[in-house]
């Protein structure tokens, strides 16, 4: 058997803050964040945490194919936001939907988290499992240090996700998973300092997002660029939905694949930089508007890059 993506569904903060309003409590401006990352304004949570993004989701997709909680073999959450280390993201979601049959994990590969998440949900449906889900979920604002405007400006929060079903035909067709950890330190969140009264406490690293843009940028536009490249030559892709970071890099991807740059679906100016999110948000809107078709065999390529840092590149037929 092989998995097929049966449902999307996204969840959002109600809550909008605009690069002007930005622009209010920090050295910035409109026109700078817009100019260099295509980003207009981003959602941030007020009250609600990654679990809860991510329990909105869940519900969504089971309420849109009609299934009870029951059915499910499976939860995967892709975030590097959880709001524990334990329980997961994806127990919290279980407990809170009532998918009492289901085993859940959390998955941490930054921004490539869903395609890895994706990847692996394929591989249960292939040993045996039926039904289950797979959710990019962040509340990226409270790991940002809002007094650097090099990262504040950038990030956003979020939640996306599909329902993955076992069926005869395949539609994940090509994958390409890859990791690079000797630079993993150009992109750093979360870390936390050992305070242990019988050893000596450094603080090595920040909690709070830190980012060697100019590292990660390249990173996107070489790297990322031969996965892409590796797994939809000799394919006829209809849509491209990569991670949505800064437009500039999509412009720089579309030219570098001489693609046609309206191939490169984008929202970032909606939400900025979600993290895991950004795909099955991207996926979610692109369907609920018609451009995609679930069960239509338009030929898609996800790609995933960030933290790790790690990539993930594969071409689906929806
Ligand atoms: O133009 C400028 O000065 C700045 C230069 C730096 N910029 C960057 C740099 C890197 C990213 C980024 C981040 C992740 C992590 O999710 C993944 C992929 C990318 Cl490409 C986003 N923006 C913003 C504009």
């Amino acid at each position: 058997m092989f998995g097929k993506i049966t449902a999307t569904a996204s969840y959002v903060p109600e809550q909008i803050v605009t690069n002007q309003q930005l622009s209010e409590i920090m050295d910035t401006s409109d026109d700078w964040i817009f100019s260099r990352t295509g980003i207009k304004e981003r959602r941030i949570s007020n009250g609600e945490n990654t679990s809860d993004l991510c329990t909105n989701v869940a519900t969504k997709l089971l309420a849109s194919r009609g299934l009870a909680p029951d059915e499910l073999d499976f939860i995967l959450v892709a975030t590097i936001t959880p709001d524990f280390n334990t329980p997961a993201v994806a127990c919290q979601v279980q407990g809170n939907i009532g998918a009492h049959q289901a085993f859940a994990f959390d998955i941490s590969a930054a921004c490539a988290g869903f395609v890895y998440a994706l990847s692996l949900a394929e591989k249960l449906i292939r040993t045996g499992s039926k039904k289950g889900l797979v959710i990019g979920g962040e509340v990226l604002s409270k790991v940002l240090d809002w007094e650097d405007r090099s990262t504040a400006v950038l990030f956003g929060d979020g939640a996306g996700g599909v329902l993955l079903e076992a069926t005869n035909h395949q539609h994940l067709l090509k994958e390409s998973l890859q990791s690079d950890g000797t630079r993993g330190l150009s992109l750093t969140s979360g870390f936390v300092e050992n305070k242990n009264p019988y050893g000596s406490s450094s603080t090595q690293y920040s909690a709070c997002m830190q980012m060697v843009g100019r590292e990660i940028f390249d990173f996107a536009t070489r790297d990322v660029v031969q996965s892409i490249h590796a797994i939809s030559e000799h394919e006829s892709v209809d849509y491209y939905l990569l991670h949505q970071a800064n437009s500039r890099i999509l412009d720089k991807v579309a030219r570098k694949l001489k693609v046609p740059r309206h191939k490169f679906l984008q929202n970032m100016q909606f939400y900025g930089n979600t993290s895991a999110a950004s795909i099955p948000i991207l996926l979610d809107e692109e369907v609920k508007r018609g451009t995609l078709s679930l069960g239509s065999g338009q030929k898609v390529v996800f790609s995933g890059f960030g933290g790790g840092l790690a990539w993930g590149t594969m071409l689906a037929a929806l």
